[in-house]
């Protein structure tokens, strides 16, 4: 892995624009995430959060712009070429098999990463005995490694929600990304378990070094992980900073997140005091 300086950007983008017909959700965007930072995109529905994070994971081209990770351009790569260079994601709906166990769930993650590109589809079970073995050691020590290693024999479907929610994690995080690209990881959690995603997203981003980049509606977990805070609205970008600054800014909340909204953060922030998480 190339060592990059703690303060340079490892992802830019630049005056990214993407239409839909005549549509123009995204609009010129920039961006700068800093390696080993958590980074959220908020904004209301339809502000264009997902549209950007296909356009880094190479779901959707966009009209016009660059995007650059670790100094490489992709724009003209492949979903899985940005995959192999160490971009990976969760989506809002889990895309565990809920009838395998936890532990299998991190191993077909990384039989699909191992295959991709040479063998994919040709050979039944894929991985050789070696390469199996080594497989399921990185995984059961990513499981240790992330705390969750009590369920490694589970099968996921039987967990709650929310654990779910962090075997989604882990089965990206297995694959020693970079950058993770997190969509909605606190949609679906009880309230009472938003505390402790947070608690254990800021702890593996510390463990690991990974960049998370996350976009979410729920304010509570933004302020607690998030390092720095962008607020997308109809594709632009309106403000950008510490949560704590940008969130509590009331005309950006009623503006771009709602009257409701507003007023619910700032009634958080004043029954919570400090809102983020040490540790
Ligand atoms: N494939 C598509 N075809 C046409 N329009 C699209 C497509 N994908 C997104 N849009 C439109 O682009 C805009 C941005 O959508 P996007 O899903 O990125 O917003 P979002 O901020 O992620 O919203 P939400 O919080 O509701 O998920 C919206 O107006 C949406 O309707």
């Amino acid at each position: 892995m190339t060592e990059v300086a703690p303060t340079s950007p490892l992802l830019e983008i630049h005056n990214l624009t993407v239409r839909f017909g005549g549509l123009t959700a995204i609009n010129e965007l920039r961006l700068q995430i800093t390696e080993g930072e958590i980074f959220a995109l908020v904004g209301p529905n339809g502000a264009g959060k997902t549209t950007v994070l296909n356009c880094i994971s190479g779901l959707i081209k966009p009209a016009a712009g660059r995007i650059q990770f670790a100094g490489q351009e992709l724009l003209s790569l492949s979903a899985h070429k940005r995959a192999a260079l160490g971009i990976g994601r969760t989506f809002q709906q889990l895309q565990l098999f809920d009838s395998m166990t936890v532990l299998d769930n991190l191993l077909t993650a990384q039989h699909t990463r191992l295959r991709a590109g040479i063998l994919s589809g040709i050979l039944p079970f894929g991985l050789s005995k070696r390469e199996d073995a080594s497989a399921r050691q990185h995984a059961m020590e990513t499981l240790e490694l992330l705390g969750l290693d009590s369920y490694a024999q589970r099968s996921a479907g039987s967990l709650p929600f929310g654990v779910q929610k962090l075997i989604g994690v882990a089965r990206a995080l297995v694959l020693q990304p970079r950058l993770v690209l997190l969509d909605e990881p606190a949609a679906g959690v009880p309230p009472q378990e938003v505390q402790e995603l947070a608690t254990r997203l800021r702890f593996w981003q510390k463990e690991l070094g990974t960049t998370l980049l996350l976009i979410e509606h729920n304010m509570r977990l933004v302020q607690a992980v998030a390092d720095r805070v962008c607020v997308l609205d109809y594709g632009s970008k309106l403000a950008e900073g510490e949560p704590r600054t940008v969130l509590s800014d009331p005309a950006v909340l009623e503006a771009y997140l709602g009257r409701a909204a507003s007023k619910k953060i700032q009634q958080e922030q004043t029954s919570q005091g400090a809102s983020h998480v040490e540790g």
